[in-house]
């Protein structure tokens, strides 16, 4: 005798309308399907705040989660069961009711180059002097002042396919601009990639949670809570905590200029450590303080104690100073949300 089949349950993935979020949804959405067959896929997706709008200079927003916010009530009011994010576009801090859960292997995490069509460029350390750089990212822009002073930053908004064209428009004012390179390879455009940029060659370091999805639900959605624990990628989902903790801890939300490198280390006892580079600098160049760090992690809560350990040690390297004097500067309400 065979036992009836039990009710399938449809899971409704939620998404931003953008290019890459969908490639992303689908990326998520065939992991899924491939480990648990028996259940229904179904993708919603949806023009947030941050879409519709892109004429503000993103840090003059005065809404809060952007890019979050609509997608989390409807996951909330049951319309959809769980949402694929651009990890760095989540903020520290969700919703009581809502909670992240382990996410797949990280894309490249670094910052690129693009140079624009036709000039000759190899790297950002043969950019001419005085040439405008795109970028609308405060983290971007204080790195740059700082490495190179000479380059002059232009903000540059839209998606990355209106990036590019602005880029490359006849009258465009950039010789350059700079990306993530997770979301130009996501959309096959690894051949516009000049330079991919860390702190060995340029001392460029990337946002947290850049490269990394976000899959967010509900807290109290076990059933899916546990389907994530088997496709999760525990490197990446215990980096991008570490990551996330150091944020959370610094309280510069999505606009502290606080750029991260972390990597997995090999010790000679075969055990594994997390490297994390983690730098704040002044929005003009002038400030920085740069901490490196080794932590033991082998747990989600572990990973969470060591990005609090590399954010103290961040702020006795003066990281608190730099952060306040820029709260101070900013419009009350005001939250930054282009990293
Ligand atoms: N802030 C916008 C944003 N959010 C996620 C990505 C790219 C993909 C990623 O970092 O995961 C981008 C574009 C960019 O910074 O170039």
């Amino acid at each position: 005798m065979t036992t009836p089949a039990p009710a399938q349950r449809t899971i409704t993935i939620g998404t931003r309308k953008s290019k890459l979020a969908l490639e992303q949804t689908y990326l998520v959405r065939e992991t899924l399907k491939k480990a648990f067959p028996q259940y229904e896929y179904k993708v919603f997706s949806k023009e947030t705040a941050g879409d519709l709008n892109t004429t503000i200079a993103l840090r003059d927003f005065t809404t809060k989660n952007l890019w979050t916010e609509e997608l989390e009530e409807l996951m909330i009011a049951g319309q959809v069961d769980l949402i694929v994010h651009s990890l760095k576009d989540v903020p520290t801090t969700l919703p009581a009711s809502c909670k992240l859960g382990p996410t797949v292997p990280r894309e490249d995490s670094r910052d690129v180059l693009v140079v624009k069509q036709g000039l000759p460029y190899k790297s950002l350390s043969e950019i001419p002097a005085g040439s405008v750089v795109g970028t609308s990212s405060i983290r971007r822009t204080a790195q740059l002042a700082r490495k190179y002073p000479n380059l002059k930053i232009q903000d540059v908004r839209g998606n990355i396919g209106t990036r590019l064209s602005k880029l490359d428009a006849e009258d465009s004012p950039y010789t350059c601009i700079i990306l993530a390179a997770a979301g130009l390879l996501r959309l096959d455009l690894a051949d516009r990639i000049t330079e991919y940029l860390d702190s060995k060659n340029s001392g460029m370091l990337y946002a947290v949670g850049q490269g990394a999805l976000g899959i967010e639900i509900r807290k109290e959605d076990t059933e899916l809570q546990k389907m994530l624990d088997t496709i999760g990628h525990q490197d990446t989902t215990f980096s991008v905590l570490a990551e996330r903790s150091l944020l959370r801890t610094l309280e510069g939300g999505c606009s502290a200029p606080l750029g991260v490198e972390t990597e997995w280390i090999q010790t000679p006892e075969g055990s594994k450590r997390l490297r994390m580079r983690s730098v704040v600098v002044s929005v003009d160049g002038k400030e920085c303080a740069q901490v490196e760090l080794d932590g033991e992690v082998a747990s989600a809560e572990s990973a969470e104690a060591f990005g609090i350990t590399v954010a103290k040690a961040l702020v006795a390297d003066g990281a608190g100073a730099i952060l306040e004097a820029i709260q101070r500067n900013k419009p009350k309400e005001t939250v930054s949300t282009v990293v």
